[in-house]
C-alpha cells in the first residue's frame, strides 16, 4: 500500500510517499512560498536524481497538483499513475479535546478541525485547505487526521487546566492541549524499546527542541504533562517564541509601544525567543557559531534556552518524582551536542552523568549519551513524525476495509 503523508502549513506543504509493504520512502519534497508567483518546489525520489523547479503556486489545490506532477514525472517519476497512491495522511495541529487518536476524515472530522480553527490559527485553516486539495484532486482516495494534541489527551485535570475561572474552559475550551504529541509518543517509546525497559514503567522526559520546542513528563507511558498550552507559544524559549512570560506583560506593552493584538501576537510568536535576544538570528546553528566567536549577545541567548529547558526538566521530574530517562530530539535536540552537554552539565545532582565522548559524536542514529553509572539514562532518538502518520494511516485503512468485508 502507497502512503502519500502531508504536512500542510500557511505557506509550505511538505510530503513523503511510502510504501507501506516495507515502509520504504519512495519519495520527498516540500512546495514553500505557496501564494506566490515564485513558490520553490523541491523533490528528492528515492534512487533517481531529484527536481528543483521555481513556479507559480497561487494555492494549495495547486501545490498538490505540483506535487502528483513531480511523483508521475516521466524521468524522475516513482509512480506511473495517481491510482498509485491508495491513502493520504494529514498531520493536523489541533485536535482539541475531540480527538484521542487518528480518524478517517469525514465531513464531520472536517467540520470540527474548522471549528478549532480560533485555537490554531496559524495551523489547522492550512490543513483544512491541504485536505480539500487532496480532494479536489484525488476525490476517491481515502485520508486519515493524525493529531499533535492526541499523545497529551491523557494528562490530569490538574496539568491541563489554567487557574483562571472556570467558565473560560467551559464556554471556549481554553485549557492547556499541548503539541508535537506524534512525536514525543515516538521517540519516547523507541527510547523504551532501545534499552530494553517496558515502556509502561518507566519515568520519562522527551525534549522536542526544533523550530517550535516542547517537553514531554511522560509516566507508565502516558503523557502527564507538556510545556506548550493552549497554542503552541506555552513553554520553553523557542527560535523566534517567547514561550512562558508574565501575561500582564501583553495588556502592558500594547499600552507603552501602541501595540495591536495582531501586533503583540506576532512580536511573541515571531519575533522573540533566541532571535529576540541575541539579534542575530532564531537558528540554533547561528547563536552557537556567533558565541564561538564571542558574541555577548548570543551567549546570554544561548544561555536562557538552556536554563529554560532545564528548569521544566527538573519540574517534571518533580512531577513524576523521579526519572529514569531523558531524550533529546528534533533539530536542536539531534545536533547541537553543545546544548545537551551544558544541560546535563548542570543535572549531575540527579545522578545523570553524560558520556562527553558519546554526545560529540556526530551520528543519526538512535543513541545512548549517558555513562554505564549514570543513574538516568540520556538518549537521542531523531524524530519521524511522518512515519508514525503513515502507519496510523496504513491501520485505520486496513481496519476499514477488514470492516467492509
Ligand atoms: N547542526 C545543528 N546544530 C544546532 N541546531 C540545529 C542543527 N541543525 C538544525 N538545527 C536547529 O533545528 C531547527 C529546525 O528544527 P526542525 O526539527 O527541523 O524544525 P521543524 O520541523 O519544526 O521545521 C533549526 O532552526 C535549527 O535551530
Ligand atoms: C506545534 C508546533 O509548534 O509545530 P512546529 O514545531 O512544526 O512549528
Ligand atoms: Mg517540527
Amino acid at each position: 500500500m502507497n502512503i502519500l503523508v502531508i504536512n500542510a502549513g500557511s505557506s509550505s506543504l511538505k510530503f513523503q510517499l511510502y510504501n507501506m509493504d516495507n515502509e520504504e520512502v519512495l519519495a520527498k519534497g516540500k512546495v514553500e512560498r505557496i501564494g506566490m508567483e515564485t513558490a520553490i518546489l523541491s523533490y528528492d525520489p528515492a534512487e533517481r536524481q531529484g527536481i528543483r523547479e521555481v513556479a507559480e503556486v497561487l494555492e494549495h489545490t495547486t501545490a498538490i497538483q505540483k506535487v502528483l506532477g513531480m511523483l508521475m514525472h516521466k524521468d524522475h517519476g516513482v509512480l506511473s499513475s495517481m491510482k498509485e497512491i491508495d491513502a493520504v495522511g494529514h498531520r493536523v495541529v489541533h485536535g482539541g479535546e475531540s480527538f484521542s487518536s487518528s480518524v478517517i476524515v469525514n465531513e464531520e472530522v472536517k467540520r470540527e478541525i474548522r471549528r478549532l480553527f480560533d485555537l490554531a490559527p496559524l495551523h489547522n485553516p492550512a490543513h483544512l485547505l491541504g485536505i480539500q486539495a487532496v480532494e479536489n484532486n484525488m476525490p476517491d482516495v481515502p485520508q486519515v487526521v493524525v493529531f499533535d494534541t492526541a499523545f497529551h489527551q491523557t494528562m490530569p485535570p490538574k496539568s491541563y487546566l489554567y487557574p483562571i475561572p472556570m467558565v473560560l474552559y467551559k464556554k471556549h475550551q481554553i485549557r492547556r492541549y499541548g503539541f508535537h504529541g506524534t512525536s514525543h509518543a515516538y521517540v519516547s517509546e523507541r527510547a523504551a524499546a532501545l534499552i530494553q525497559k517496558p515502556f509502561d514503567k518507566l519515568k520519562i522526559v522527551t525534549c522536542h527542541i526544533g523550530n517550535g520546542a516542547s517537553c514531554a513528563a511522560i509516566l507508565n507511558g502516558r503523557s502527564v504533562d507538556t510545556s506548550m498550552g493552549m497554542t503552541p507559544l506555552e513553554g520553553l524559549m523557542m527560535g523566534t517564541r517567547s514561550g512562558d512570560i508574565d501575561p500582564a506583560i501583553v495588556p502592558f506593552a500594547m499600552g507603552k509601544e501602541e501595540l495591536t493584538l495582531n501586533e503583540v501576537n506576532s512580536m511573541l510568536n515571531k519575533h522573540s525567543g533566541l532571535m529576540a535576544i541575541s539579534g542575530i538570528s532564531g537558528d540554533m546553528r547561528e547563536i552557537v557559531r556567533a558565541m564561538e566567536a564571542g558574541d555577548r549577545n548570543a551567549t546570554l541567548a544561548f544561555e536562557m534556552y538552556e536554563y529554560r529547558l532545564r528548569k521544566y526538566i527538573g519540574a517534571y521530574a518533580a512531577a513524576m518524582n523521579g526519572l529514569d530517562l531523558l531524550v533529546f530530539t528534533a533539530g536542536v535536540g539531534e545536533n547541537s551536542a553543545e546544548l545537551r552537554e551544558a544541560l546535563c552539565r548542570n543535572l549531575t545532582f540527579l545522578g545523570l552523568e553524560l558520556d562527553e565522548h558519546a554526545n560529540v559524536q556526530r551520528s543519526d542514529a538512535e543513541r545512548v549519551i549517558s555513562t554505564k553509572e549514570s543513574r538516568i539514562q540520556v538518549m537521542v532518538i531523531p524524530t519521524n513524525e511522518e512515519l508514525v502518520i503513515a502507519r496510523d494511516t496504513h491501520r485505520l485503512i486496513l481496519a476499514r476495509e477488514e470492516d467492509v468485508v
